[in-house]
């Protein structure tokens, strides 16, 4: 099993603190879905425990060593990550997009292997992206761009997948079978998915553990505990919406 550990993390921006003293453990074989409201701060733990943002103050871990002494190449096989808005070059084809996940490990001529090569082919067909696979990223429609964003990551083959918002420009169908599909990567227990959401109920009813970000608070746990400690009870500041227990789904009065 791989950990992933933030010990007395520290996020935020210069002049600007968000959190403090985050203490967490991300294993493989769990499916985590990172949840609050607009601005809090989804997006900068997920750059800042990904390395593309400073942290603070306090220390990650992977397997007990500070990822601080990783090399980016080291780093690379052990995290991959989707950003919302990533800058990606429209010219490429589905194909090669998916392909430089595996730059972490081809040699100098870019070479792939035929594991390479069966990885990429298994990533296209999970991603349901196959028939696109010649296609250019300009002529994606939004999905389809985030579904290749995905297929690389995955391709990457890493033990640590953290995603920005995966779901967001999937209908409803793709957005549960990208769901499965993130199950699906965690249930085998070789990997650990951590993905930021607004899709509350999708999360709460296919994700092994929840962190959620509110009111200054931090909370991480199984979806069930924090269910029955009656987090979600009072979710919106509002009485219009309400969460109903047995169903883990919000409901509109
Ligand atoms: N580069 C930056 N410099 C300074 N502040 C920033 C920067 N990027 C984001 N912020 C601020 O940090 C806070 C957290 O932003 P973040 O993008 O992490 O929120 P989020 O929870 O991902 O939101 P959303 O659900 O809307 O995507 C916000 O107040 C945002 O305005």
């Amino acid at each position: 099993m791989n950990v992933f550990k933030a010990v007395d993390l520290s996020i935020g921006y210069k002049g600007k603190t968000l959190f403090t003293d985050l203490n967490f453990e991300l294993k493989t074989g769990t499916l985590t879905a990172l949840l609050g409201s607009n601005g809090i701060g989804k997006s900068t733990l997920l750059k800042t425990i990904s390395g593309l943002l400073d942290k603070q103050q306090g220390k990650l871990l992977i397997n007990e060593q500070n990822v601080d002494a990783f090399s980016v190449h080291e780093f690379a096989q052990m995290v991959s990550v989707v950003l919302t808005n990533e800058n990606v070059n429209k010219e490429l084809s589905v194909y090669e997009l998916v392909k430089l996940g595996r730059q972490p490990y081809t040699n100098w001529f870019d070479k792939l292997s035929e594991q390479d090569e069966l990885l990429i082919e298994n990533a296209l067909n999970d991603c349901e992206i196959i028939d696109l696979k010649n296609r250019k990223l300009a002529q994606l429609s939004d999905g389809q761009l985030q579904r290749s964003l995905i297929a690389r990551a995955v391709v990457q083959d890493t033990p640590f997948i953290f995603l920005d918002e995966p779901s967001t420009h999937l209908d409803l169908y793709h957005k549960v079978r990208l769901l499965k599909l993130l199950r699906k990567l965690c249930a085998n227990h070789t990997k650990c998915i951590l993905f930021s959401t607004h899709d509350l109920d999708l999360a709460l009813q296919l994700s092994d553990e929840i962190m959620l970000l509110k009111d200054e608070k931090f909370y991480h746990n199984t979806t069930n505990n924090l269910i029955n400690q009656g987090v979600f009870d009072r979710f919106f500041n509002t009485d219009d919406i309400v969460f109903d227990k047995e169903r883990k789904q919000f409901v509109i009065l």
